[in-house]
């Protein structure tokens, strides 16, 4: 099935909780009864659902998956596994009023669950007996466990959406009881090649069982390389993600939400400068598919549907130089090597990145001069001592230190404004802001600022303050 006249919509776990605004502002959205298809809805799990399943996405509190990782606490899992029934069905009971209905929708999570507690109970004696590890199986129990939570909001929907009169059909990618793993194009292809989006209406797991493993590469990222490859395989127009809050010019809560402007237009690469720095529009992999295959993506707020959104297309460039977002991270460590000899040793580099790659660790930008080299990471600080730890045998003559900082980015699709890096510093230092560091391409997408930890929320709020609030924009910057 491929047309070239529908669209791709993921929906966000946080609006999915929200069940009549996905229904009235996302499905229905005023349009005719004619004009509900032509469009496939790949969704996340309810707000909290996949935390409970693996662990919580900030703050790392353990789900069903650590504790079922954690080999010490035999049973532990199995205890939130039950819990989690509770809390599903909860939803459930909050969902559908008519308990025929809620009986339904029970039936079909508490089967799908002690399913799964079945195969992790097996996997367990399997492993007891010492031929098998069980660490060898974890990345397959996670990823069965985190489809658990879209192949319960999923159903939901397209129960739900039936009642009221919609040809909703749920598509379940999850692979549970499927007798074969296929690789994700090939499964999407027979999976929607099965469907008339003329007149059905597509709820698809934002989880897809595959031969690549999602989570292998994408982890919680997961549903969008789902929701993209869902795009690109169908040859849709235009694919959009629904989330409770506009890509704004800055973050709502550090500016005020009264200051940021909804991003009416950008590109691909200003996405990825995003993606670099943690705030993610698009994983850049999952966008990487759709921006080869040129379909826009818009990002729109599910509580604002009358809003046009974010448009983002690879070949946009705004025709007046300006800056689109003020982005930032305040989690980065910055790992200095300074070394007398290195002007006379070329291949410094090579080997600093060959230690962080040993240690998988990602660096956000760098920055070198003679003798020194320095990496700014977005890593943990037991990585990142273990990282310095092998510096010191590689570098043993070189002083290494590291140090808590922020990086915060003025970014846009040309920003080649006269003057906008003495604007820039000059309101940086009006507030007793030091830069550390500064970094700017050639090709004036961002300008980086280096500043201490502390001062990340102050830089970010100097520099919307400098270089997006004069301009006085009103319904966006650039309306798509
Ligand atoms: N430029 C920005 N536009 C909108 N929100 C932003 C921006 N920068 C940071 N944020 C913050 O990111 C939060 C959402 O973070 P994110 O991890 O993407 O949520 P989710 O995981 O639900 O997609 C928003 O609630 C907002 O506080
Ligand atoms: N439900 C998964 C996948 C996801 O992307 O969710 P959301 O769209 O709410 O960020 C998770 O929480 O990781």
């Amino acid at each position: 099935m491929t047309s070239e006249q529908h669209t791709v919509e993921k929906i966000g776990g946080t609006s999915m909780s929200n069940y009549e605004a996905v229904r009235d502002n996302i499905i229905l959205g005023g349009r005719e009864q004619d004009d509900l298809y032509q469009r496939i809805f790949v969704v996340s799990a309810y707000g909290g659902v996949t935390d409970e399943l693996l662990e919580h996405k900030k703050t790392g509190e353990p789900g069903v998956y650590a504790l079922f990782a954690d080999a010490e606490s035999d049973w532990a899992w199995g205890d939130d596994l039950t819990k989690l029934i509770q809390f599903l069905t909860d939803i459930n009971g909050e969902l559908f009023p008519d308990p025929m209905l809620k009986q339904q929708a029970d039936q079909f999570i508490t089967d799908r669950i002690e399913g799964v507690r079945g195969c992790l109970i097996d996997l367990q004696r399997l492993c007891s007996y010492g031929q098998f590890q069980l660490e060898e199986h974890l990345l397959t129990v996670r990823e069965m466990l985190a489809g658990i939570g879209e192949a319960h909001s999923a159903f939901n929907t397209a129960l739900k959406l039936q009642q009221e009169g919609i040809n909703a059909r749920f598509v379940d990618l999850t692979g549970w009881r499927d007798n074969e793993l296929l690789p994700l194009d090939e499964k999407l292809k027979q999976a929607f090649d099965a469907v008339d989006l003329s007149r059905e209406l597509p709820i698809v797991t934002g989880y897809a069982q595959c031969k690549e493993g999602l989570m292998r590469t994408f982890d919680r990222g997961y549903s969008e390389m789902t929701f993209s490859r869902v795009a690109v395989i169908t040859n849709a127009r235009e694919a959009i993600i629904h989330k409770e809050y506009h890509l704004s010019s800055a973050d709502p809560n550090i500016v005020g939400a009264d200051k940021v402007v909804p991003l009416g237009r950008t590109n691909y690469d200003v996405a990825d400068q995003l993606a670099n720095l943690g705030m993610e529009a698009i994983h850049p992999r999952a966008g990487k598919g759709m921006r080869q295959n040129e379909i826009p993506l818009r990002v729109m707020n599910t509580f604002e549907p009358e809003h046009t959104g974010t448009l983002i297309t690879g070949d946009y460039v705004s025709e007046k130089p300006q800056v689109e977002i003020i982005a930032g991270n305040k989690g980065v460590f910055a790992i200095e090597v300074f070394d007398q000899d290195m002007q006379g040793e070329p291949g410094s580099d090579r080997r600093i990145l060959e230690v962080l790659g040993r240690f998988k660790v990602r660096f956000v930008s760098k920055d070198t001069n003679a003798n020194t080299i320095t990496h700014y990471v977005d890593s943990t600080l037991k990585h990142v001592k273990r990282v310095v730890r092998a510096l010191k045998d590689e570098f043993p003559n070189a002083e290494i230190s590291t140090r808590k900082v922020a990086i915060v980015s003025a970014i846009g699709s040309d920003i080649k404004v006269s003057g906008i890096l003495s604007r820039s510093v000059k309101a940086l230092a009006d507030e007793d802001i030091s830069v550390l560091a500064l970094h700017q391409c050639m090709r004036q997408v961002d300008i980086q600022f280096v500043v201490d930890e502390d001062a990340y929320e102050k830089t970010i709020v100097a520099l919307h303050g400098a270089l997006i609030e004069p301009h006085n924009h009103e319904y966006a910057i650039v309306a798509a």
